[in-house]
C-alpha cells in the first residue's frame, strides 16, 4: 500500500457503462515504455522531466507571466466540450455538402485575455457557461513562460520522436480546464505525448480496431473524428456495438506523461471536485511509412476508410447518397 496520501477518489470519476482495463505505468527509463510505444500502444511514463520546468505553473504564475495575448477559450452550456472543425462548418453553411444539412455548434469559441479567463473561472457558479482554455503555445506568451517552455525536456521528446519514427512536432496545446470538464471521445491523426502539469485527468482510450464500436461521424461532418456515442446516455438502439467496446483507462496527475498513439480514441475528463487542471500536449505528425507491410494495421484501415469517404463525398456531393451507394456496392456482394 503506497503511503503517500491518495490524491483523488473514485467518486470523482464520472460513471460510464464501459468495460475498462488499466493502462500500464512505467518509469521513464524502463525499457517497457519503448516496447509499448513501438507497438503503438498507450503507456503512462512516470517521473520524466518532460514538463518539469512547468511544475511551478499555477493560475497565479500563469496570470503573472503569460503576457497580454488573446487566448482561445471554449464556452459550453454543459460539461462536454465537443470539438468541431470550423472549415467543415463553413462548407455546410455555404451549401457545399448538399442543401438541408444544418449544424448547431455545441460550444462557443471566444478570444479572451488570460486575466478575464481566470476571473471567470474563480467567479464561476452553477448555471454559468463552463470554460475551457485551449491555446497553442506561441511567441505571444511572456518571456518566463518561453523560458519554461524551452526548459521542457526536449531531449526526451526528441528521442521518442526519433526512436519511433514520428514526423515533425506540429503543436503544443496548453489546456486549462475547469473541474468536471469533459472532452468527448475522439481520435487525432497525430502521435501525442500528453503531459499533465496540474490537477488530475481521467483518460479512457480505445484502440483504432474498435472503429465499429465507436461510430465516428462521417468525415465531411464538423464532428469528424469524434464518436457519435454520448457516453453519458448511450443510445444502444442506434449504436448497438458500443456495448462491446473495451477501453483502457488511467488517471494522470502532475508529472505523468500519457502516450496517446495516433488514431487511438480518447475521452478526457478533469476530475469532478478536483479543481482546475493544466496540461500541455505534444502533437507529432506520423512518420513517413517506409513501405506498406501486410497485414495492414488497424489504424491504416481507418485511414483507408477516411480516404474512400472523402472521395465519395467529393463526387456524390450529397452525403445522403454515400450510404446508399456503399450499401449497393457491398450488400450481397462482399458480405
Ligand atoms: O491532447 C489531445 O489530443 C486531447 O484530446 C486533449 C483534450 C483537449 C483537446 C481538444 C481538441 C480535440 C480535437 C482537436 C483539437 C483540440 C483534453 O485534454 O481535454
Ligand atoms: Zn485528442
Amino acid at each position: 500500500m503506497s503511503n503517500e496520501k491518495k490524491q483523488w477518489d473514485p467518486s470523482q470519476l464520472r460513471k460510464y457503462d464501459i468495460n475498462l482495463e488499466q493502462i500500464s505505468r512505467y518509469d521513464y527509463n524502463d525499457p517497457r515504455v519503448d516496447e509499448l510505444m513501438s507497438q503503438n500502444k498507450p503507456v503512462i511514463i512516470e517521473n520524466s522531466s518532460v514538463v518539469a520546468s512547468a511544475k511551478k505553473w499555477n493560475l497565479d504564475y500563469l496570470e503573472k507571466y503569460m503576457g497580454n495575448g488573446d487566448y482561445t477559450v471554449f464556452l459550453s452550456r454543459n460539461h462536454k466540450f465537443k470539438y468541431y472543425d470550423d472549415k467543415k462548418v463553413a462548407k455546410i453553411n455555404n451549401g457545399d455538402v448538399g442543401k438541408n444539412i444544418e449544424f448547431t455548434q455545441p460550444t462557443k469559441k471566444v478570444d479572451m485575455k488570460l486575466p478575464e479567463f481566470l476571473k471567470r473561472l474563480k467567479e464561476w457558479k452553477r448555471g454559468d457557461d463552463r470554460l475551457y482554455l485551449q491555446q497553442g503555445l506561441n511567441n505571444t506568451v511572456g518571456s518566463e513562460i518561453v523560458r519554461d517552455f524551452l526548459n521542457f525536456d526536449w531531449n526526451f521528446c526528441n528521442s521518442k520522436q526519433a526512436k519511433h519514427n514520428w514526423g515533425p512536432l506540429t503543436y503544443n496545446l496548453l489546456l486549462i480546464a475547469m473541474e468536471g470538464n469533459v472532452t468527448p471521445c475522439h481520435y487525432d491523426e497525430q502521435q501525442n505525448l500528453f503531459a499533465q502539469i496540474y490537477g488530475y485527468k481521467r483518460c479512457i482510450l480505445f484502440p483504432p480496431s474498435q472503429f465499429e464500436c465507436l461510430y465516428p461521424y462521417p468525415v465531411y461532418h464538423p464532428h469528424d473524428r469524434q464518436s457519435m456515442v454520448d457516453f453519458d446516455r448511450p443510445e444502444y438502439s442506434k449504436f448497438p456495438k458500443f456495448k462491446e467496446a473495451k477501453g483502457y483507462e488511467a488517471v494522470v496527475g502532475p508529472g505523468d506523461v500519457l502516450y496517446i498513439p495516433i488514431y487511438w480514441w480518447h475521452h478526457i475528463e478533469s476530475l469532478m471536485r478536483g479543481g482546475h487542471t493544466i496540461t500541455v500536449n505534444f502533437w507529432y505528425k506520423d512518420g513517413p511509412s517506409s513501405s506498406i507491410s501486410y497485414p495492414l494495421r488497424d489504424y491504416q484501415k481507418v485511414a483507408i476508410m477516411r480516404n474512400i469517404e472523402k472521395m465519395l463525398q467529393d463526387v456524390l456531393k450529397d452525403p445522403r447518397e454515400v450510404g446508399p451507394l456503399l450499401r449497393t456496392m457491398v450488400l450481397g456482394r462482399f458480405t
